[in-house]
């Protein structure tokens, strides 16, 4: 049966973001809280310097305030890093894991996600879960295998993750670079994940499925229509707020 999940539409700023941005949240909040995407949740997870303030504009409102990264530790001797508490306490109610910039920028395995997935649940944060295949790995026919495989070990435990796990398909090669699979390949590799999940988790029905990987306004339509597509994590596109929103509409629509 298709599923009609309320679609997720994410905005990850990734290393980009200084106060004067804050000024595309609030109209970002505004047009949420006008009714301009309505059907749709709306997350952003601004950097995490930005974290705070961006929270503070939207409590009360539908816009929800994410991390792009947490520690698999709550608190401790590791500089630089940021717990899931810190995210939760700072007003963030979303946390991002397993991004490919993270799995190739800090040598992040999948364990070391499911730890961090598995510590944000802990501390009360839903959960986007990534993962995504490399260009070579596409070309060499193992696509699904190297997803199946990053999404059986980058999974937090089964109980902790119920209702609280959105799964994000980024294929490595599109992420930034304006090249986008194919809608039929989306459609694919979703199917595929969703029946993954619904071996692995007894509410695989119900999580959350979201494409990522050079959205666009122009694109995001045709890209985000498939039943077992329910959203999208955004990258560049989500830094300007008329973007975001005309994506976040395009997605409501259906
Ligand atoms: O988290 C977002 C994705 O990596 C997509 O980034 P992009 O929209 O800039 O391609």
């Amino acid at each position: 049966m298709a599923n009609r999940l309320t679609p997720l539409v994410a905005g990850n700023w990734k290393m980009n973001g200084l106060r004067a941005d804050l000024a595309q949240v609030a109209a970002i909040r505004d047009a949420v809280a006008a009714g301009a995407v309505a059907g749709a949740e709306i997350l952003v997870c601004p950097p995490a310097t930005l974290l705070a303030a961006a929270a503070q504009l939207c409590a009360g409102t539908p816009v929800a305030i994410g991390g792009q990264d947490c520690s698999p530790d709550a608190y401790g001797a590791h500089t630089g890093d940021i717990s899931a508490e810190m995210l939760k306490d700072a007003g963030a109610s979303y946390v991002i894991v397993g991004h490919s910039e993270r799995r190739i920028d800090h040598g992040e395995s999948d364990a070391r996600v499911a730890a961090k997935a598995a510590a944000a649940l802990r501390a009360g944060l839903k959960v986007i879960l990534c993962v995504g295949e490399t260009e070579a790995e596409r070309t060499a026919g193992q696509a699904e295998a190297r997803v199946a495989a990053q999404l059986e070990q980058s999974l937090p435990p089964e109980q902790a993750a119920a209702g609280r796990l959105a799964v994000a398909y980024e294929p490595v090669w599109a992420i930034g670079t304006g090249v986008t699979p194919s809608p039929r390949d989306v459609v694919a590799m979703h199917g595929f994940l969703r029946q993954r999940l619904k071996t692995l988790l007894t509410d695989g029905e119900v999580v959350r499925l979201l494409y990522g990987g050079s959205v666009k306004p122009g694109n995001a339509a045709e890209l985000l229509r498939s039943p077992d597509v329910n959203g999208a994590l955004v990258g560049g596109a989500s830094l300007k707020a008329a973007e975001f929103l005309a994506i976040a509409k395009a997605v409501s629509q259906h």
